[in-house]
C-alpha cells in the first residue's frame, strides 16, 4: 500500500526522514487510518540511546515527517486532490514540538497515530501519538506549512 510520501514529486522526496528517494533514510510511509493518520517505524540497534531504548532525536524525526505527511494528506482531502502519480501537496515542518513521557523501548514495531487538528490553506496543525509495544511513550504536535515558491531563497 503506498504512503503519501509515495506521491510526493520527486524534486520533493529526497527528505531523510520521508523522502523515498533517499537511500540512507528512514523513508516512512502515511496513511489515513479513518480520521487520523498512521505512521509504523522498526527501530534498529544502532538508534540507541540507552542501552535498550530508542534516541529520542530519531523519535522526534519521525513524529517531524508523520506530521508533514499527514499534513499533505490533510490538504489533499481538503481541496479535493486525487492522489495519483506525483501530485501530492508538499508541506515544510515550521513548527515541532515533543514531549518524552516514558522511554521508548528499542525491539519491536513503533505506531505514530495522528490527529488533524487544524486545516488552514497552506497551513496543517498536527497531533501525534507515538506508542512502542502499545504504551503512550511520546507525544508531538507540528505545525507544516505548505512549502512556498521561494523556500530556502
Ligand atoms: C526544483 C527543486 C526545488 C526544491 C526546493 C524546495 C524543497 C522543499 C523540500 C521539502 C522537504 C520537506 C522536508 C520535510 C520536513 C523538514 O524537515 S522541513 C526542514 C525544516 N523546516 C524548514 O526548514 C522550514 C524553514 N522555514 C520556512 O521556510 C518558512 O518559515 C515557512 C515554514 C515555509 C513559513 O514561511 P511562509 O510560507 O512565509 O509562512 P507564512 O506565510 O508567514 O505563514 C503561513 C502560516 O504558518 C504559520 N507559521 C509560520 N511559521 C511558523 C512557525 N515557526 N510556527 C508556527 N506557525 C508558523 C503562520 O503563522 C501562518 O499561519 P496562518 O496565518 O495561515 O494561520
Amino acid at each position: 500500500m503506498k504512503g503519501i510520501q509515495d506521491y510526493y514529486p520527486d524534486h520533493f522526496a529526497h527528505c531523510y526522514g520521508c523522502g523515498r528517494l533517499n537511500e540512507h533514510g528512514h523513508q516512512i510511509k502515511t496513511f489515513w487510518e479513518g480520521e487520523g493518520t498512521l505512521t509504523r517505524f522498526v527501530p534498529k540497534e544502532y538508534h540507541t540511546a540507552i542501552p535498550g531504548f530508542v534516541y529520542g532525536g530519531l523519535l522526534a524525526s519521525l513524529i517531524d515527517c508523520h506530521g508533514t505527511g499527514s499534513a499533505a494528506l490533510a490538504l489533499a482531502k481538503a481541496q479535493g486532490i486525487e492522489l495519483s502519480e506525483t501530485n501530492a501537496p508538499r508541506c515544510v515542518t515550521a513548527s515541532l514540538q515533543v514531549k518524552y513521557l516514558k522511554p521508548t523501548p528499542i525491539g519491536g514495531e513503533i505506531v505514530i497515530k495522528g490527529k488533524i487538528k487544524e486545516v488552514g490553506a497552506r497551513k496543517v496543525i498536527v497531533e501525534a501519538e507515538l506508542f512502542a509495544n502499545g504504551v503512550l511513550c511520546v507525544v508531538g504536535e507540528v505545525v507544516s506549512v505548505l512549502v512556498p515558491d521561494n523556500f530556502g531563497l
